[in-house]
């Protein structure tokens, strides 16, 4: 039976706005920076039409010289390709210049998605080594996070959702980033839209299986970010994912790609080597039962790998460090 390539599969969102099932991940580590373009350029030659950045991860300049070259060579156009941002918790009160600053960095009109990145309000702290001359990730002299104490996280879906129902044209769906249920509560109690995303950490060791549940119910796309563990790809070495993997002849990032895109969810593998980015693609057919046995696995050797400091105030990330 013929299948189609991972970047053929697309996913519908509440709004009716069509997202690819699989994009490429940028958030790449500061050495790795400069190498943005060139993976933008080798994943869309790849067939991938999804690129998930950030304002926070510093290279939205260097998607958009890709995409501008990509789009004068006329590899594709841009209503082919699908883009994110997000708003980073030092612009939580700033949402609509977060939004034209992303823009001008990518060299775009709009963008498909704009995520608020975390549930969290930070201080603004001027560092002339920050981004735009604020400190990325504030903390105080003891390490405690520098927390806006007046401010509220939920502020910034607000201000995001006031943007949506004037129809502002710099992007077509708004959306959430690492929100556990009990904020997702929250923002459906006191918002009119529902956020088409809610992109957070999930793998084989964090299935998310009640935020899943919670998000299917309530017509929340999930989104997963780190798929494959984040930086060095811990889980290809996952002796069950090699277990499954030899099953169907296909590499363990094949398996851990797949998983998601059986289960409805978004994945956004990063990688700078083209040869990875073209092997990502490759559509592995996971039987239910496989995925069965990875979220058993999961819920019984739960591991968060991505830990920031920064994320101590939201429940669940960080009560056992
Ligand atoms: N909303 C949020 O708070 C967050 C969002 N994200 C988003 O999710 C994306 C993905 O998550 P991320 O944490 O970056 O990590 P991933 O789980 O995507 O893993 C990235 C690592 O996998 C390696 N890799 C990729 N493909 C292969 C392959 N085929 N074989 C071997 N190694 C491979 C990469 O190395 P190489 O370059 O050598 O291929 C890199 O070291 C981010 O880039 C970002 O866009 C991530 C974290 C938080
Ligand atoms: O999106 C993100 O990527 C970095 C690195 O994992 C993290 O701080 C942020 O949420």
């Amino acid at each position: 039976m013929l299948h189609p390539k991972n970047t053929e599969v697309y996913f519908t969102l509440n709004n009716g706005v069509r997202m690819p099932a699989i994009g490429l991940g940028t958030a790449n580590v500061v050495e790795q920076i400069p190498q943005t373009k060139q993976a933008v350029k080798a994943a869309i030659k790849s067939g991938y039409r999804h690129i998930d950045t950030a304002w926070a991860y510093q290279c939205e300049d260097r998607v958009g010289e890709a995409l501008k070259e990509l789009f004068e060579e006329g590899v594709v156009k841009r209503e082919d390709i699908f883009v994110t941002t997000k708003v980073w918790p030092t612009n939580w009160d700033r949402v609509d210049e977060s939004i034209s600053r992303s823009l001008e960095n990518l060299g775009l009109d709009h963008v498909d998605l704009v995520l608020q990145h975390w549930p969290l309000c930070f201080n603004r702290l001027e560092d002339p080594d920050g981004i735009d001359g604020v400190r990325r990730n504030p903390y105080h002299e003891d390490g405690s996070p520098h927390y806006n104490e007046k401010g509220d996280y939920l502020e910034t879906f607000k201000t995001l959702e006031k943007l949506y129902l004037a129809k502002d044209p710099r992007f077509r769906a708004i959306g959430v980033s690492n929100y556990p249920v009990e904020y997702l509560e929250r923002l459906l109690k006191e918002c009119q839209v529902v956020p088409a995303i809610n992109q957070v950490e999930c793998h084989p060791h964090l299935p998310q299986m009640e935020l899943r549940d919670f998000c299917t119910k309530h017509n929340i796309r999930l989104e997963a970010y780190s798929p494959l563990g984040a930086t060095n790809a811990p889980l290809i070495d996952n002796e069950l994912v090699k277990k499954i993997a030899g099953k169907y002849a296909c590499s363990t990032q094949n398996v851990l790609i797949a998983y998601h895109m059986r289960q409805g969810v978004v994945s956004v593998p990063r990688s700078v080597n083209p040869k990875h980015i073209a092997s990502n693609v490759q559509f592995v057919a996971l039987s239910k039962e496989d995925i069965d046995t990875l979220n058993k696995f999961g819920v019984e050797n739960t591991k968060r790998i991505v830990d920031e400091p920064f994320a101590a105030a939201i429940p669940g990330f960080r009560e056992n460090k």
